[in-house]
């Protein structure tokens, strides 16, 4: 479990964390979202103890990190995969690691088997490519077989089969009832690994919520219809909204895919198609973090008239 209170980090006049607090649960995946810039990697850096927060303050396991006598026992951490530069092999780093914690070396064994490492651990590190690195970053992360977990982008550099493996490796670790904070901006990933969101922007908490309500706040699904007929469709659909597309067809929003199929059916209405669209993580996303983002890039204005 981690508890964060009126949490804040300034650095001079900017406010990089404003105050937040949030809590995260045990036995789930907890995805951390939010734009470059928004206060996640500060707030996670401070839940291990490498920022100080300017006030406030947060808690692992019921204690702030720097309190546990083995935070590696308490806490694994992903937060910079290329950290780790050297020239001596997986093993050895893991080995070095486990040796300064009092963790036997049979759990060097088994955190490389389960990272899938077995064939490069003699290795030189400072050779990894960047998704092995990732795998090394996680393997140090869970060997002291900690109930809380903290992964910074842990896809990041991962082919599919390897983001696959982290999605099924923090689920898997989540129904064991550890408590598993992860972030990416990879939103199709998260809506897939996470079971509840915290969306932060401009250091300050947007959303805390299921996956579920997050998608379902967003304004909820729409239909794709097309018809030779649209403005008769959008009199037989009074209270719902009926938007044209570019491609000819229209979007409806605010009836379901049977609603639109039987007003049609009663006004004798053709369609040639009836599609329910539904939102996607990315669109809530993107529409609860609209106002807050740091960095914007340019719009394609002549797109947007
Ligand atoms: N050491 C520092 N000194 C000054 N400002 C900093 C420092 N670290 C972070 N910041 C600023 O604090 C804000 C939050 O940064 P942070 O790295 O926590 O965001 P983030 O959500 O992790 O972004 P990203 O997705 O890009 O990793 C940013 O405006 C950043 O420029």
């Amino acid at each position: 479990m981690i508890q964060a209170r009126a949490l804040t980090k300034r650095y001079g006049a900017k406010v990089a964390v404003d105050g937040i607090d949030f809590t995260v649960r045990p036995g789930q995946v907890t995805g951390f979202l939010g734009p470059n810039g928004a206060g996640k990697s500060t707030t996670m850096r401070m839940i291990v103890g490498l920022d100080r927060p300017t006030s406030g303050g947060v808690t692992v396991n019921g204690r702030p990190y720097a309190e546990h006598r083995a935070p590696l026992r308490e806490v694994g951490v992903l937060l910079d995969a290329k950290a780790v530069h050297t020239g001596r092999s997986a093993f050895k780093h893991l080995q070095s690691l486990a040796a300064t914690h009092g963790i036997p070396t049979a759990r060097v064994h088994e955190v490389i088997a389960l990272t899938g490492l077995d064939s490069v651990a003699r290795k030189r590190v400072g050779g990894f490519s960047l998704g092995m690195g990732q795998r090394l970053g996680i393997a140090a992360a869970l060997l002291g077989d900690p109930a809380t977990l903290i992964l910074d982008e842990p896809v990041n550099g991962l082919d599919p089969e390897g983001v696959t493996w982290v999605r099924q490796l923090v689920r898997g670790l989540a129904a064991e009832g550890r408590t598993v904070l992860l972030s990416s901006h990879l939103m199709s990933e998260m809506a897939q690994t996470a079971d509840h969101i915290i969306v932060l922007g401009r250091g300050q908490v947007l959303a805390d919520a299921p996956v579920a309500e997050i998608i379902a706040g967003a304004g909820g699904a729409t239909v794709r219809v097309r018809t030779p007929q649209p403005q008769l469709l959008a009199e037989a659909l009074r209270g719902a909204t009926v938007t044209p597309l570019p491609d000819g067809a229209v979007s409806v929003h605010g009836a379901t895919a049977e609603t639109v199929g039987e007003a049609a059916a009663a006004r004798g209405v053709v369609l040639h198609e009836l599609t329910p669209i539904a939102s996607s993580l990315e669109e809530a996303y993107l529409a609860l973090t609209a106002d807050e983002v740091e960095y914007r890039s340019a719009q394609p204005e002549a797109v947007l008239r």
